[in-house]
């Protein structure tokens, strides 16, 4: 396999559940050796999209392929290895044995003891896998995606759950396992840890594709910070607001609400500078990070910006 192969493909695929398009027109191509992150909020469809890719689900509409198959075909799906997001094991099995058990399907499976050391449970090899804690069910998910050595690793929320150390560690494994030559494609509710992980960054919301490229240039297009302030309702106060707004090159987006100003600026630090400067009176002056979906919003102008909720803050989504 050349390294421009793709192994996974979606062209135009729709998906609908009842009334939610959960997917619209979505394309995706990840080529062997990539390590792609799929990056978006609760709903953006990436659950939905890694199932039709998987052969899990069938698209409504469009095509995907699977090593060039389909994938409700057993035989695309031989090299896949696959995190859910949720992981059913038999409570009652001990994790050696669920170990043994998923690499009697593959044809040159890991060794259990070195699977088990990889991802820490080398002690836990005796225990019920209903014993065991969330992290350690989470990282014995993983391990048995990646026993059977798949050349495409599916991981939907892998680090759900786990604490600092434990991600870090799962982390490494992903990047040893995809140095030695795997292609990974991993989802995630968080920017950091897509940049730690991935070299290409695909980031969805409400269905669509809204930025697909490397992270650097992915993340620099995500410095977008949301500045509120508030004026007086009418009169001078409100017209030097909106030009010096309206004026500054930052700003991707911005709403008035009363005497309540929001303004997306990739640069807040100049905007409000250049409030001051102007002599704008303004009061109640917040800043802080947008989310991701929001700034890809206001970014790919796919909607007006500063209109969804106040994302909840979180120390990873918060930049
Ligand atoms: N089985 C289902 N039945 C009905 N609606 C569904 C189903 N699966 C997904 N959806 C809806 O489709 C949309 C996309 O959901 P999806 O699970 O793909 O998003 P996601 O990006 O994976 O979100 P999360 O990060 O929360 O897992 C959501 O509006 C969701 O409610």
């Amino acid at each position: 396999m050349t390294s421009s192969t793709a192994v996974l493909e979606a062209e135009h695929v729709t998906r609908r559940f009842g009334a939610t398009l959960a997917l619209d027109d979505v394309s995706l191509t990840v080529r062997a050796g990539e390590l792609v992150g799929l990056l978006g909020p609760n709903g953006a469809g990436k659950t939905t999209l890694l199932s039709l890719v998987t052969g899990l689900r069938r698209p409504d509409l469009g095509t995907v392929r699977l090593f060039g198959g389909d994938p409700r075909d057993p035989a695309s799906r031989v090299r896949l290895g696959l995190t859910p997001q949720e992981t059913g094991l038999p409570a009652t099995l001990r994790v050696g044995e669920v170990v043994d058990l998923v690499a009697g399907h593959y044809p040159d499976p890991m060794p259990r003891g070195e699977v088990l050391e990889w991802f820490g449970l080398a002690d836990q090899a005796r225990r019920q896998t209903g014993a065991l804690s969330g992290g350690q069910r989470r990282r014995l998910a993983v391990a048995l995606a990646l026993v059977g050595r798949p050349r495409l690793v599916v991981l939907d929320e892998p680090t759900t759950g786990l604490d600092v150390e434990a991600r870090h560690l799962l982390w490494a494994a992903l990047r040893e396992y995809h140095a030695s030559g795997a292609t990974v494609l991993v989802t995630s509710h968080y920017l950091e840890e897509i940049e730690a992980l991935a070299q290409r960054v695909v980031v969805m919301g409400g269905g669509v594709v809204l930025a697909d490229d490397a992270i650097a240039a992915v993340l620099a297009r995500v410095q977008v910070r949301r500045v509120g302030f508030s004026v007086a309702a009418d009169g001078r106060a409100a017209g030097d607001a909106g030009d010096v707004v309206g004026r500054l090159p930052g700003v991707v987006g911005s709403r008035r609400d009363g005497d309540r100003v929001e303004v997306l600026a990739s640069d807040a630090d100049a905007l409000v500078r250049a409030l001051v400067a102007d002599g704008v009176a303004f009061t109640g002056l917040e800043v802080r990070g947008a989310s991701l979906e929001e700034a890809f919003l206001a970014l790919t102008g796919s909607t007006p910006a500063v209109t969804s909720p106040p994302p909840r803050p979180t120390e990873e989504m918060a930049r």
